[in-house]
């Protein structure tokens, strides 16, 4: 039998596991963390998601500031501007690559780190692939989720990328379907159309993005304007025609079916938790009906010494959400007894347009029977809207009657994950009262005055 090593922490994930796992070092503690890829250390965020997918999204803006040039006086052949696909995917990599090693770097020094797959044998006992054995006081699980692939005739068939494939990619497609218009879609869709390739999305909902319904909406109007858009339709199967690939889809009720086709299929349709291969029956841990484990208010598990985070437990799955929540639980693990909250919790999309948001959609203030006041002010409507070129956007405010409470802000348009920030600080501070963004003297001209002119709006 393989002996059993005690740490007073176990964290499984070397994600936004090391939020946990900061924290607790930080306090004194022997940490154990258990990530089954040793060479892809920070996880989803670092090596296939927010900081690859940032660093190719940078180029497309460059691209999109030539392509706009233009505008502000500035005269460019645009027949000679080349894409050099492969270094665009280099210099991703290389940032990739970069941030993987520095955490790695950390792990190694701070933490007793086991480079395998784990899964647990019995109630606070955990076996890695490798045969190590390892017990603790508390224990976190932090394993993420992964892309998930809608069950569509053909699809194994025909073959697909998802993000992470992208990633891997030297050679641009002419050609893509990207099936879902979500985070994925409108990210990495704003990245290759920008750059040329021919973009198709197809997605169920009537408009792109779940986020406010007038942002949505803007955001598909703009976003159309640039990939052709199938929306409010269904994927019946994959197909392959000649050298290309695509989806047979039907579009509304009864509608008719139609092929899209292009030269890849990318697969952007939401995530699955990565807990199918824990073993938790073995822990008490509790999963819903879609494998996401179960918490309380504390981020504790069914079992009372295991805690769960992030993307495992399928609430927001932002990168920032879950280093807040790690701190949060291991906080909890040590006697504290804080709720999570992801009332003043900020998202963005980096896209184009750039969609930042904070708080509780209208649709949301109505669903609740909160009773508000709204405002909506446009980027042309202040002084550094026009000097940057007056693009479509605004900033909206919901805003509690009679408490002057904010309940939520969302703006659309440049810089907009930048700019949402104070508004997230005031929901933060004391009574979050509009008044605090309304009092504070903004600078002048900046785009950060047409989130002030929103709040004076309602003044
Ligand atoms: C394309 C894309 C772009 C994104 N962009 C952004 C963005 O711009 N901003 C943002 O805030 N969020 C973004 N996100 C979301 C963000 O990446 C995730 O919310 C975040 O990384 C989740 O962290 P996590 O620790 O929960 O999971 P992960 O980072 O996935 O970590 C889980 C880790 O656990 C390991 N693991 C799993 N099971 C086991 C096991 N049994 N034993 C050992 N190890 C195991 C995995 O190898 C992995 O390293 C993006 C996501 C994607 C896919
Ligand atoms: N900027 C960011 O913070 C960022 C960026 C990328 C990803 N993420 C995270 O990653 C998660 C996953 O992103 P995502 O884009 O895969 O998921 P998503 O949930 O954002 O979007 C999925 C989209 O696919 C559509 N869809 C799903 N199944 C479909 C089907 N069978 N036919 C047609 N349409 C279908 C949905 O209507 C939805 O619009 C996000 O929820 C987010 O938490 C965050």
């Amino acid at each position: 039998m393989p002996d059993v090593e005690h740490f007073d922490v176990a964290v499984i994930g070397g994600g936004s596991g090391l939020s946990a796992a900061y924290h607790a070092h930080q306090a004194g503690k022997r940490v154990a963390l258990i990530e089954a890829r040793s060479h892809a250390l920070g996880g989803t965020c670092v090596n296939r998601g927010c900081i690859p997918s940032k660093a190719l999204i940078q180029s497309a803006e460059v691209m999109k500031t030539i392509r706009e040039a233009e505008a502000f006086g500035l005269t460019l052949d645009q027949s000679s501007v080349r894409v050099h696909f492969d270094r665009i995917m280099q210099r991703m990599r290389e940032q990739r690559a970069d941030n993987a090693a520095g955490a790695k770097q950390w792990v190694d020094e701070a933490l007793t780190p086991f480079y395998s797959h784990a899964r647990f044998i019995d109630d606070k006992l955990l076996e890695t692939d490798d045969g190590q054995r390892i017990t603790a006081d508390k224990f976190f699980i932090a394993s993420g989720a992964r892309p998930a692939v809608p069950p569509i005739d053909g699809l194994e068939e025909v073959g697909y990328w998802t993000n992470e494939d992208v990633l891997e990619l030297t050679t641009q497609p002419r050609r893509l379907v990207i099936l879902g218009g979500g985070y994925i879609g409108a990210e990495l869709g704003h990245f290759f159309a920008t750059l040329g390739t021919e973009v198709t999305i197809v997605d169920s909902g009537r408009t792109l993005l779940s986020e406010d319904h007038e942002v949505s909406e803007l955001f598909t109007q703009e976003f159309g304007r640039k990939v052709w858009l199938c929306m409010d339709s269904r994927a019946e199967r994959a197909v392959r025609e000649g050298a290309g690939k695509g989806l047979e889809i039907t579009q509304g009720e009864n509608g008719e079916t139609t092929t899209v086709l292009a030269d890849e299929l990318l697969i952007a349709a939401g995530r699955k938790p990565n807990s199918d291969a824990l073993d938790l029956d073995k822990t008490g841990v509790e999963l819903d009906d879609k494998g996401w484990i179960r918490i309380d208010e504390a981020l504790r598990t069914s079992h009372p010494d295991i805690y769960a985070y992030g993307d495992i437990i399928g609430q927001a799955m932002f990168k920032h959400t879950s280093s807040y929540e790690g701190e949060l639980a291991y906080r909890n693990s040590q006697g504290s007894n804080e709720a999570v909250s992801y009332r003043a919790n900020p998202h963005a999309v980096f896209s184009d347009p750039q969609v930042g948001a904070v708080g509780l959609t209208e649709h949301e203030c109505q669903q609740q029977g909160l009773r508000y006041r709204v405002a909506k002010k446009a980027y042309a409507d202040v002084a550094k809207g026009k000097i940057v070129g007056a693009p479509p956007g605004f900033a909206k405010l919901l805003m509690e009657e009679g408490s002057e409470r904010i309940l939520g802000f969302h703006m659309i348009g440049p810089q907009a994950a930048d700019l949402v920030h104070e508004v997230a600080v005031a929901m933060n501070a004391g009574d979050a009262s509009a008044a605090l963004i309304r009092n504070t003297i903004h600078i002048h001209p900046t785009l950060s005055e047409l989130v002030r002119g929103v709040f004076d709006e309602l003044g």
